[in-house]
Protein backbone atom coordinates (compact mmCIF):
# COMPACT_ATOMS: atom_id res chain seq x y z
CA UNK A 1 0.00 0.00 0.00
CA UNK A 2 1.22 3.69 -0.84
CA UNK A 3 2.60 5.71 2.36
CA UNK A 4 -0.59 8.14 2.67
CA UNK A 5 0.00 12.17 1.58
CA UNK A 6 0.12 14.52 3.98
CA UNK A 7 -3.10 15.86 3.77
CA UNK A 8 -4.69 12.09 3.84
CA UNK A 9 -2.50 12.19 7.03
CA UNK A 10 -4.49 15.46 8.21
CA UNK A 11 -7.85 14.30 6.86
CA UNK A 12 -7.49 10.95 8.21
CA UNK A 13 -6.68 12.50 11.69
CA UNK A 14 -9.45 14.70 11.61
CA UNK A 15 -12.24 12.16 10.58
CA UNK A 16 -10.73 10.40 13.66
CA UNK A 17 -11.34 13.19 16.02
CA UNK A 18 -14.92 13.76 14.43
CA UNK A 19 -15.89 10.49 15.38
CA UNK A 20 -14.24 10.35 18.65
CA UNK A 21 -14.36 13.83 20.21
CA UNK A 22 -18.40 13.09 21.36
CA UNK A 23 -17.41 9.92 23.29
CA UNK A 24 -14.06 10.93 24.77
CA UNK A 25 -15.91 14.94 26.44
CA UNK A 26 -18.92 12.66 27.55
CA UNK A 27 -16.08 9.97 29.54
CA UNK A 28 -14.33 13.09 31.23
CA UNK A 29 -17.56 14.79 32.14
CA UNK A 30 -17.44 12.48 35.10
CA UNK A 31 -14.87 14.67 36.40
CA UNK A 32 -16.64 17.64 36.75
CA UNK A 33 -17.75 15.98 39.76
CA UNK A 34 -14.04 16.27 41.24
CA UNK A 35 -13.97 20.03 40.82
CA UNK A 36 -15.79 23.07 42.16
CA UNK A 37 -16.59 26.29 40.52
CA UNK A 38 -15.01 29.44 42.16
CA UNK A 39 -16.42 31.75 44.07
CA UNK A 40 -13.58 34.55 45.34
CA UNK A 41 -15.11 36.09 42.41
CA UNK A 42 -19.13 36.12 43.38
CA UNK A 43 -20.04 36.43 39.41
CA UNK A 44 -18.28 33.55 38.85
CA UNK A 45 -20.37 30.80 41.28
CA UNK A 46 -23.07 31.23 38.86
CA UNK A 47 -21.86 28.73 36.46
CA UNK A 48 -22.81 25.55 35.96
CA UNK A 49 -20.04 22.39 37.21
CA UNK A 50 -21.85 20.07 35.04
CA UNK A 51 -20.61 21.90 32.18
CA UNK A 52 -17.99 20.64 29.89
CA UNK A 53 -17.31 21.84 26.17
CA UNK A 54 -14.51 21.80 23.34
CA UNK A 55 -14.05 23.37 20.63
CA UNK A 56 -11.10 22.37 17.75
CA UNK A 57 -10.36 24.25 14.70
CA UNK A 58 -7.84 22.93 11.80
CA UNK A 59 -5.24 25.03 9.94
CA UNK A 60 -8.07 25.01 7.13
CA UNK A 61 -10.49 26.45 8.98
CA UNK A 62 -13.01 23.27 9.59
CA UNK A 63 -13.90 22.76 13.16
CA UNK A 64 -15.37 20.27 15.55
CA UNK A 65 -17.21 20.43 18.89
CA UNK A 66 -18.78 18.76 21.33
CA UNK A 67 -20.95 19.24 24.80
CA UNK A 68 -21.85 22.29 26.68
CA UNK A 69 -19.21 24.63 23.97
CA UNK A 70 -22.15 27.01 23.21
CA UNK A 71 -22.50 28.56 26.85
CA UNK A 72 -19.75 31.66 27.21
CA UNK A 73 -17.74 32.60 30.16
CA UNK A 74 -14.69 34.97 31.01
CA UNK A 75 -11.47 34.70 29.84
CA UNK A 76 -9.87 35.20 33.42
CA UNK A 77 -6.18 34.33 32.92
CA UNK A 78 -6.15 33.25 29.68
CA UNK A 79 -6.07 36.86 28.83
CA UNK A 80 -2.91 37.23 30.00
CA UNK A 81 -1.42 35.64 27.26
CA UNK A 82 -2.49 37.88 24.86
CA UNK A 83 -1.86 41.25 26.92
CA UNK A 84 1.67 39.62 27.10
CA UNK A 85 1.75 39.64 23.52
CA UNK A 86 0.11 43.70 23.03
CA UNK A 87 2.98 44.60 25.38
CA UNK A 88 5.44 42.77 23.51
CA UNK A 89 4.02 44.44 20.29
CA UNK A 90 3.88 47.77 22.27
CA UNK A 91 7.32 48.28 23.84
CA UNK A 92 9.70 45.21 23.16
CA UNK A 93 11.41 42.19 24.55
CA UNK A 94 13.76 44.42 26.50
CA UNK A 95 11.32 46.59 28.21
CA UNK A 96 8.67 43.99 29.26
CA UNK A 97 11.63 41.81 30.72
CA UNK A 98 12.76 44.84 32.64
CA UNK A 99 9.64 44.59 34.69
CA UNK A 100 8.74 40.73 34.91
CA UNK A 101 10.83 37.45 34.50
CA UNK A 102 10.78 34.03 33.00
CA UNK A 103 10.63 31.46 35.64
CA UNK A 104 8.16 29.83 36.81
CA UNK A 105 7.16 29.96 40.90
CA UNK A 106 5.68 26.60 41.74
CA UNK A 107 3.00 28.66 43.41
CA UNK A 108 -0.72 29.35 43.57
CA UNK A 109 -1.30 32.04 40.98
CA UNK A 110 -2.62 34.83 43.60
CA UNK A 111 1.16 34.19 45.41
CA UNK A 112 2.73 36.87 46.76
CA UNK A 113 5.07 34.86 48.36
CA UNK A 114 8.22 35.22 45.78
CA UNK A 115 8.06 39.11 45.19
CA UNK A 116 9.88 39.70 48.30
CA UNK A 117 12.86 37.06 47.44
CA UNK A 118 14.41 38.72 44.29
CA UNK A 119 15.98 42.45 44.03
CA UNK A 120 14.57 44.26 42.23
CA UNK A 121 11.19 42.82 43.45
CA UNK A 122 9.81 41.84 40.26
CA UNK A 123 7.22 39.00 39.61
CA UNK A 124 8.40 35.83 38.37
CA UNK A 125 6.64 35.77 34.84
CA UNK A 126 3.51 37.17 33.01
CA UNK A 127 1.37 34.45 33.83
CA UNK A 128 0.23 34.64 37.70
CA UNK A 129 -1.42 37.66 38.80
CA UNK A 130 1.34 39.96 39.93
CA UNK A 131 2.70 39.71 36.70
CA UNK A 132 -0.40 40.07 34.60
CA UNK A 133 -1.10 43.58 36.53
CA UNK A 134 2.59 44.66 35.64
CA UNK A 135 1.68 43.70 31.74
CA UNK A 136 -1.17 45.39 32.29
CA UNK A 137 0.76 48.67 32.90
CA UNK A 138 2.74 48.55 29.72
CA UNK A 139 0.07 48.46 27.35
CA UNK A 140 -0.04 51.32 25.29
CA UNK A 141 -2.52 54.21 26.00
CA UNK A 142 -3.55 57.39 27.40
CA UNK A 143 -5.52 55.86 30.10
CA UNK A 144 -7.45 52.62 31.39
CA UNK A 145 -10.50 53.10 29.10
CA UNK A 146 -7.95 53.48 26.05
CA UNK A 147 -5.47 50.50 27.34
CA UNK A 148 -8.47 48.54 27.56
CA UNK A 149 -10.27 49.38 24.41
CA UNK A 150 -6.90 48.51 22.58
CA UNK A 151 -7.06 45.06 24.52
CA UNK A 152 -10.43 44.43 23.14
CA UNK A 153 -9.89 45.35 19.72
CA UNK A 154 -6.88 42.98 19.58
CA UNK A 155 -8.84 40.14 21.05
CA UNK A 156 -11.46 40.84 18.61
CA UNK A 157 -8.87 40.50 15.95
CA UNK A 158 -7.42 37.51 17.41
CA UNK A 159 -10.66 35.55 17.62
CA UNK A 160 -12.00 37.19 14.33
CA UNK A 161 -15.19 38.03 16.22
CA UNK A 162 -16.20 41.46 16.78
CA UNK A 163 -18.94 41.00 19.47
CA UNK A 164 -16.26 39.75 21.79
CA UNK A 165 -17.02 41.94 24.71
CA UNK A 166 -16.25 42.54 28.65
CA UNK A 167 -19.15 40.95 30.86
CA UNK A 168 -19.53 44.49 33.55
CA UNK A 169 -21.21 42.08 35.88
CA UNK A 170 -17.71 40.09 36.35
CA UNK A 171 -15.34 42.87 36.45
CA UNK A 172 -17.77 44.79 38.95
CA UNK A 173 -18.23 41.84 41.50
CA UNK A 174 -14.22 41.14 41.47
CA UNK A 175 -13.17 44.82 41.05
CA UNK A 176 -15.09 44.91 44.41
CA UNK A 177 -13.59 41.46 45.73
CA UNK A 178 -10.23 41.56 45.01
CA UNK A 179 -8.40 42.99 48.22
CA UNK A 180 -5.33 40.20 47.36
CA UNK A 181 -4.98 41.77 44.12
CA UNK A 182 -5.41 45.43 45.39
CA UNK A 183 -2.32 44.52 47.71
CA UNK A 184 -0.03 42.73 45.56
CA UNK A 185 -0.52 45.88 42.89
CA UNK A 186 0.26 48.39 45.53
CA UNK A 187 3.44 46.32 46.64
CA UNK A 188 4.37 46.77 43.22
CA UNK A 189 4.27 50.39 43.12
CA UNK A 190 6.14 51.02 46.07
CA UNK A 191 8.76 48.98 44.59
CA UNK A 192 8.80 51.18 41.71
CA UNK A 193 8.13 48.39 39.33
CA UNK A 194 4.52 49.81 38.81
CA UNK A 195 4.59 53.14 36.87
CA UNK A 196 0.93 54.22 36.53
CA UNK A 197 -1.48 54.56 40.00
CA UNK A 198 -2.83 50.98 41.15
CA UNK A 199 -6.53 51.64 40.52
CA UNK A 200 -5.86 52.53 36.45
CA UNK A 201 -3.94 49.52 36.27
CA UNK A 202 -6.48 47.13 37.96
CA UNK A 203 -9.11 47.99 36.02
CA UNK A 204 -7.16 47.68 32.99
CA UNK A 205 -6.45 43.90 34.44
CA UNK A 206 -9.79 43.04 35.80
CA UNK A 207 -11.12 44.68 32.04
CA UNK A 208 -9.13 41.71 30.31
CA UNK A 209 -10.10 39.37 32.68
CA UNK A 210 -13.79 39.63 31.98
CA UNK A 211 -13.39 39.19 28.19
CA UNK A 212 -16.51 37.06 27.58
CA UNK A 213 -15.43 34.07 24.98
CA UNK A 214 -17.17 30.90 23.88
CA UNK A 215 -15.04 27.70 23.19
CA UNK A 216 -14.40 28.88 19.73
CA UNK A 217 -13.14 32.11 20.61
CA UNK A 218 -10.42 30.23 22.27
CA UNK A 219 -10.13 27.58 19.60
CA UNK A 220 -9.45 30.81 17.00
CA UNK A 221 -7.45 32.83 19.24
CA UNK A 222 -5.04 29.37 20.19
CA UNK A 223 -4.85 29.00 15.77
CA UNK A 224 -2.86 32.10 15.46
CA UNK A 225 -0.70 31.11 17.82
CA UNK A 226 -0.46 27.75 16.11
CA UNK A 227 0.26 29.03 13.09
CA UNK A 228 3.05 31.17 14.34
CA UNK A 229 0.84 34.93 14.73
CA UNK A 230 -0.45 34.27 11.03
CA UNK A 231 -4.38 35.03 10.47
CA UNK A 232 -5.01 31.74 9.73
CA UNK A 233 -7.64 32.82 7.02
CA UNK A 234 -6.17 35.75 5.31
CA UNK A 235 -2.70 34.54 6.06
CA UNK A 236 -1.99 38.32 7.18
CA UNK A 237 0.94 38.30 10.10
CA UNK A 238 -0.86 39.25 13.06
CA UNK A 239 1.97 38.65 15.88
CA UNK A 240 5.73 38.81 15.32
CA UNK A 241 6.37 34.86 15.08
CA UNK A 242 9.32 35.93 18.17
CA UNK A 243 6.28 36.85 20.48
CA UNK A 244 4.59 33.76 19.88
CA UNK A 245 7.42 31.84 20.37
CA UNK A 246 7.64 33.72 23.59
CA UNK A 247 4.03 33.27 24.96
CA UNK A 248 3.98 29.31 24.23
CA UNK A 249 6.68 29.06 25.71
CA UNK A 250 5.48 30.64 29.10
CA UNK A 251 2.15 28.52 28.33
CA UNK A 252 3.89 25.18 29.05
CA UNK A 253 6.09 26.45 31.95
CA UNK A 254 3.69 28.38 33.64
CA UNK A 255 0.54 28.38 31.79
CA UNK A 256 -1.06 25.95 34.05
CA UNK A 257 -0.20 27.41 36.92
CA UNK A 258 1.58 25.51 39.81
CA UNK A 259 0.15 22.26 37.72
CA UNK A 260 2.18 23.01 34.61
CA UNK A 261 4.81 20.72 35.09
CA UNK A 262 2.39 17.66 35.42
CA UNK A 263 -0.09 19.27 32.33
CA UNK A 264 3.27 19.11 30.30
CA UNK A 265 4.06 15.40 30.96
CA UNK A 266 0.52 13.87 30.83
CA UNK A 267 -0.24 16.33 28.02
CA UNK A 268 2.55 17.93 26.13
CA UNK A 269 0.59 21.07 24.42
CA UNK A 270 1.12 24.66 25.25
CA UNK A 271 -1.85 25.31 27.34
CA UNK A 272 -3.36 28.76 29.13
CA UNK A 273 -6.31 28.36 31.94
CA UNK A 274 -8.16 30.83 33.75
CA UNK A 275 -10.67 30.26 36.97
CA UNK A 276 -14.01 31.00 34.88
CA UNK A 277 -12.73 27.14 33.76
CA UNK A 278 -11.61 27.73 30.61
CA UNK A 279 -8.74 26.38 28.81
CA UNK A 280 -6.85 27.37 25.59
CA UNK A 281 -4.25 25.14 24.02
CA UNK A 282 -2.99 24.68 20.44
CA UNK A 283 -1.21 21.49 18.02
CA UNK A 284 1.46 23.81 16.67
CA UNK A 285 1.09 23.65 13.29
CA UNK A 286 -2.70 22.03 12.95
CA UNK A 287 -5.12 22.99 15.43
CA UNK A 288 -6.67 25.32 18.14
CA UNK A 289 -8.72 23.97 20.82
CA UNK A 290 -10.98 25.83 23.50
CA UNK A 291 -12.94 23.87 26.57
CA UNK A 292 -14.86 24.97 29.01
CA UNK A 293 -15.63 23.35 32.37
CA UNK A 294 -15.99 25.54 35.53
CA UNK A 295 -15.26 22.79 37.72
CA UNK A 296 -11.72 23.48 39.23
CA UNK A 297 -9.58 21.66 40.40
CA UNK A 298 -7.63 22.68 43.88
CA UNK A 299 -4.63 24.19 41.47
CA UNK A 300 -7.42 25.92 39.91
CA UNK A 301 -7.39 24.09 36.45
CA UNK A 302 -11.01 23.12 35.06
CA UNK A 303 -11.09 19.69 36.29
CA UNK A 304 -12.81 17.68 33.63
CA UNK A 305 -10.76 19.66 30.89
CA UNK A 306 -7.75 18.54 31.98
CA UNK A 307 -8.80 15.17 31.59
CA UNK A 308 -10.58 15.30 28.65
CA UNK A 309 -7.12 17.03 27.35
CA UNK A 310 -5.21 14.02 28.42
CA UNK A 311 -7.41 12.05 26.52
CA UNK A 312 -7.00 13.90 23.37
CA UNK A 313 -3.17 14.19 23.26
CA UNK A 314 -2.99 9.96 24.69
CA UNK A 315 -5.50 9.32 21.80
CA UNK A 316 -3.92 11.41 19.07
CA UNK A 317 -0.48 11.57 20.09
CA UNK A 318 0.03 14.73 20.69
CA UNK A 319 2.26 15.40 22.92
CA UNK A 320 5.57 17.40 21.80
CA UNK A 321 8.05 15.83 23.99
N1 LIG B 1 -6.49 32.32 37.68
C1 LIG B 1 -7.21 33.29 37.17
O1 LIG B 1 -7.90 33.11 36.17
C2 LIG B 1 -7.14 34.56 37.92
C3 LIG B 1 -7.76 35.75 37.23
C4 LIG B 1 -8.59 36.56 38.17
N2 LIG B 1 -9.10 37.69 37.45
C5 LIG B 1 -7.77 37.02 39.35
O2 LIG B 1 -7.10 38.02 39.27
O3 LIG B 1 -7.78 36.40 40.39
Amino acid sequence: MNAMSNAEVIDHEFNRLREKLPLWLQENRRFCRDGKVASYIPELSKASGNHLGIHIIDASGRSLSAGDCGVAFTMQSISKVFTLLLALMDRGEEAVFDKVGMEPTGDQFNSMLKLELVQPSIPFNPMINAGAIVISSLINGSGPAEKSERTLQFFRLLAGNNKLDFDNDVYRTESASADLNRSMAYFLKDKGVLACPVDEVLEVYFKHCSINATCSDLARMALVLASGGRDPVTGAALIPRRYVQIAKTFMITCGMYNASGQFAIQVGLPAKSGVAGGILTLVPGKYGIGVFGPALNPKGNSSAGVRLLETLSKEMNWSLF
